[in-house]
């Protein structure tokens, strides 16, 4: 699965061969640092742009078709692997083999209206957008599946704006659009404010009400970024 082209891989960011709109890409990173006023838009993949939760239940039911399953309506929680290890303690287990597997990340389905919105949001003026998103440590498949996709389904180019980490609040940005609740890391007061992507396992939370809510990519993104604008 690698689409780029020889002369897109040899050129570096900031050059401006590229077709729009991902010649607007490089030239907002080049220019990014020096105008200072930028609104960075970070978006998280699994369960904001990519379908982890009904990639690993289709994928779950197929392996594992005798045991039981949590349907979407019932998941409540972050975590897939603890409440399955809650519903019967070798399911845990059985839950981490299927996204530990070749093909599980590459297979996601987009989410309804995600790849379009961050391509619109790479178009706008003054808007540097950057995949954020955290690999499992099970590394043999995860990383390159997590790029792969994002060449599959953004394009070449946008694998300039992929940042693997584990740790979120490390990483300098206005918003970050993520559908886990607790965003957690070394930095206590990270830059950007958390937008929560309302995903099954987090749509009955109740949120404090200074923090805001993405109910899904039909919603008024463009009004939450206009809102961090200067
Ligand atoms: C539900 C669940 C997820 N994970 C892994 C899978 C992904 O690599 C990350 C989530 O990444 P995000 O950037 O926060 O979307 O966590 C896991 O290890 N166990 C789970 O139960
Ligand atoms: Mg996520």
């Amino acid at each position: 699965m690698l689409l780029c082209t020889t002369a897109t891989r040899l050129l570096g960011r900031g050059k401006t061969l590229l077709p729009d709109p991902f010649k607007r890409i490089a030239m907002n990173m080049s220019s990014s640092s020096a105008a200072g006023k930028r609104l960075r838009v970070l978006v998280d993949m699994d369960g904001v742009l990519a379908d982890f939760e009904g990639g690993f239940l289709k994928k779950y039911r197929a392996r594992y078709p005798d045991d039981p399953f949590i349907t979407l309506d019932d998941r409540r929680g972050f975590w897939v692997s603890l409440q399955y290890g809650q519903l019967r303690s070798d399911l845990s287990e059985k839950a981490i083999s299927i996204w530990e597997s070749k093909g599980f990340f590459m297979d996601l389905d987009p989410l309804p209206g995600g790849v379009e919105a961050v391509k619109e949001m790479a178009r706008m003026d003054d808007t540097d957008v950057f995949i954020c998103t955290s690999p499992i440590k099970h590394y043999k498949h995860c990383p390159y599946e997590k790029y792969a996709w994002v060449e599959k389904h953004l394009g070449c180019d946008f694998l300039e704006q992929v940042i693997l980490t584990r740790d979120k609040t490390l990483v300098a940005g206005d918003l970050l659009i993520d559908d886990k609740p607790d965003i957690q890391g070394v930095e206590p007061t990270p830059t950007w404010e958390h937008i929560l992507f309302t995903a099954c396992h987090n749509q009955h939370l109740s949120i404090s009400p200074s923090q805001r809510r993405l109910l899904s990519w039909s919603d008024d993104w463009r009004g939450i970024l206009d809102s961090k604008r200067k």
